[in-house]
């Protein structure tokens, strides 16, 4: 667990002026409660030993700290949170990129309500490890050392009331571990509990028609059975941290007592210092102990975010990446690639798709098609054999910028919870709405904005709720035109499109795509397509149609 919260750190180091700042901050305002109550015992001291109007001048000091105190208080609340949710950000935008780099080979979680839980719940808990340990964990320290030098005049009167809160400080790090498991299960439990609610709402209509929303009732009930179990042995171990704490400051108390009843009345004035001092110090040090349970949550969120997050990438980026070439020749020479090793799905294929050229691709369901443009994005990467786009190998040309090249209408795409523009745009930010209009013309849905009142600024709904599917469908194939790409790949162009709507669609096509290359993806044709070669996947490799 230390090697991942060490982990967690190093990642936060951009934000080491900000953290370490209110760490100070947390540091000063704790050592102001013992400034306070150390001048408060030295008063009430003095005026025992003079036994007239005591503490006079501790009175002069004391009251500028209790201004102090809580301010100090208010800036170490606003310093620490806000350092901590800049980290949590910067986390959550680290974590996003890792996971969008993974995304396309599958990453082998356990769905979006999963996901979810690591990106918000598993990142949120790190913040236990910076305001629920080190910060405690720094005052504390800054405490204990403040208690131990003001005691120093007497050895024995200092070890017995800096022991029980020493080991009040070290405590968590003993506990911390022994509560590990019960904070992964917890954490577990809640990415479970939210894939609970996240997939049958994602999929309410097919819930609701199957009449399976008792099931998922049920599923939701097990998952928050389950979570509230595992938190209820996180909650008990730290009351049990929360007790121990208590009564380890409690004994420094109860020390400096017996110590003072023992050594008689010339040693009173050093014994309410100590009072005082074991009181101030039971503030900053008696709930230390509850800190274990607070890292070994973060540790259970860190150890959850690495795991996503150091899945193997599907595709590594070039270490010398070459330029992009000025050809949009696509070469496919001897492809092999499998999803799992021991099942290829496409094996010795080869193609050649020349500037400007129309190319069909044919083969019934799970043949490879989408395999292919998997491939031809650098989603994936071969096997064996190679991709030359104009001559350089893709595995040479960073991702990123292939897809300036390469753009796919893919068989699922989405239309995102935003306006019309934004969903277009991107593809390509910074368009203007003249070439948003174009795309949206050579799509055939033109008319359709222009009808809307609230045109290119209508909000799609999640998932293109607003649309029909063919409507969406030809969103997606004015966002996929609006890139200057020179070679366009359309899986499944016609899904979810009826007849009449289909035959418009292809006779758009040719305009559509009018000055780049064309590979299009699909189990049959209707003959409207305006193609220059048609082949047939079977067996892993490109036959030609007709044979
Ligand atoms: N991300 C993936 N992880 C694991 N297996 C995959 C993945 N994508 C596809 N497959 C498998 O690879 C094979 C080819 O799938 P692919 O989607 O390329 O076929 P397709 O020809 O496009 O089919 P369809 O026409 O039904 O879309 C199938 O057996 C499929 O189960």
């Amino acid at each position: 667990m230390w090697a991942d919260l060490a982990r967690v750190l190093r990642l936060w180091a951009p934000r080491r002026a900000s953290l370490v700042g209110a760490l100070l901050v947390s540091m000063g305002s704790a050592l102001s409660g013992v400034a306070l109550l150390a001048l408060a015992g030295q008063g009430v001291a003095a005026g025992l030993a003079a036994g007239g109007i005591f503490g006079l001048a501790a009175l002069v000091w004391v009251r500028p700290l209790v201004l102090l105190r809580p301010m100090l208080r208010w800036g170490e609340r606003m310093a620490s949170h806000a350092a901590a949710f800049r980290a949590l950000a910067d986390t959550r935008v680290w974590f996003f990129r890792r996971l969008a780099e993974r995304m396309p080979g599958g990453i082998g979680l356990r769905g979006s309500g999963d996901l979810l839980s690591r990106v918000i719940g598993d990142v949120d808990a790190l913040d236990r490890l910076y305001l629920g340990g080190i910060l405690p964990a720094g005052a504390g320290l800054a405490v204990l050392v403040a208690v131990l030098a003001l005691l120093m005049g007497e050895p024995w009167l200092m070890l017995l009331v800096g022991l029980p809160l020493a080991l009040a400080l070290v405590l968590p790090l003993v506990l911390a571990p022994a509560a590990t498991r019960a904070a992964q299960r917890a954490a577990d439990h809640r990415g479970g509990l939210r894939a609970a609610v996240a997939d049958p709402l994602a999929g309410l209509e097919d819930t609701l028609a199957a009449n399976a929303e008792p099931r998922a009732m049920e599923r939701l009930r097990t998952a928050d059975r389950e979570l509230m179990h595992s938190q209820r042995s996180l909650v008990r171990r730290s009351a049990w941290a929360g007790a121990a704490g208590g009564f380890l400051a409690q004994l420094a108390v109860l020390a400096a007592l017996a110590w003072g009843l023992a050594g008689g009345t010339a040693t009173a004035g050093m014994v309410v210092l100590a009072l005082f001092l074991s009181v101030a110090a039971a503030e900053a040090l008696g709930l230390m102990p509850r800190a274990g349970a607070a890292l070994a949550s973060a540790a259970a969120g860190a150890r959850r975010l690495f795991e996503a997050a150091d899945t193997a990438p599907p595709v590594e980026e070039p270490a010398a990446p070459a330029p992009l070439p000025a050809s949009n020749e696509l070469v496919l020479q001897g492809v092999r690639f499998g999803w799992r090793q021991d099942a290829p799905v496409l094996d010795g294929l080869n193609l050649t798709l020349r500037e400007g050229e129309r190319v069909a691709i044919l083969g019934p369901s799970g043949a490879g098609k989408s395999t292919l443009a998997a491939l031809l994005t650098r989603l994936a990467a071969p096997e064996a054999g190679t991709i030359r786009l104009g001559g350089t190998d893709i595995s040479q040309l960073p991702a990123a910028e292939l897809r300036t090249r390469i753009v796919v209408l893919s068989q699922q795409a989405r239309l995102f919870d935003d306006t019309i523009a934004a969903n277009l745009r991107l593809a390509a930010p910074g368009a203007p709405d003249a070439a948003l209009w174009r795309a949206l013309v050579k799509a055939g849905i033109a008319d359709l904005v222009r009808s809307l009142p609230e045109g290119l600024e209508t909000r799609c709904g999640e998932g293109g709720a607003r649309f029909s599917g063919g409507e969406a469908r030809r969103f997606a194939l004015a966002r996929a035109l609006l890139p200057p790409a020179g070679i366009l790949i359309l899986d499944e162009p016609t899904t979810g499109l009826d007849a009449a709507a289909e035959r418009a669609f292809l006779a758009t096509l040719a305009t559509a795509c009018e000055g780049r290359s064309l590979l299009l993806i699909t189990h049959r044709l209707t003959g409207d397509e305006p193609l220059d070669r048609v082949w047939r996947l079977a067996g892993g490799r490109l036959l030609p149609a007709t044979a």
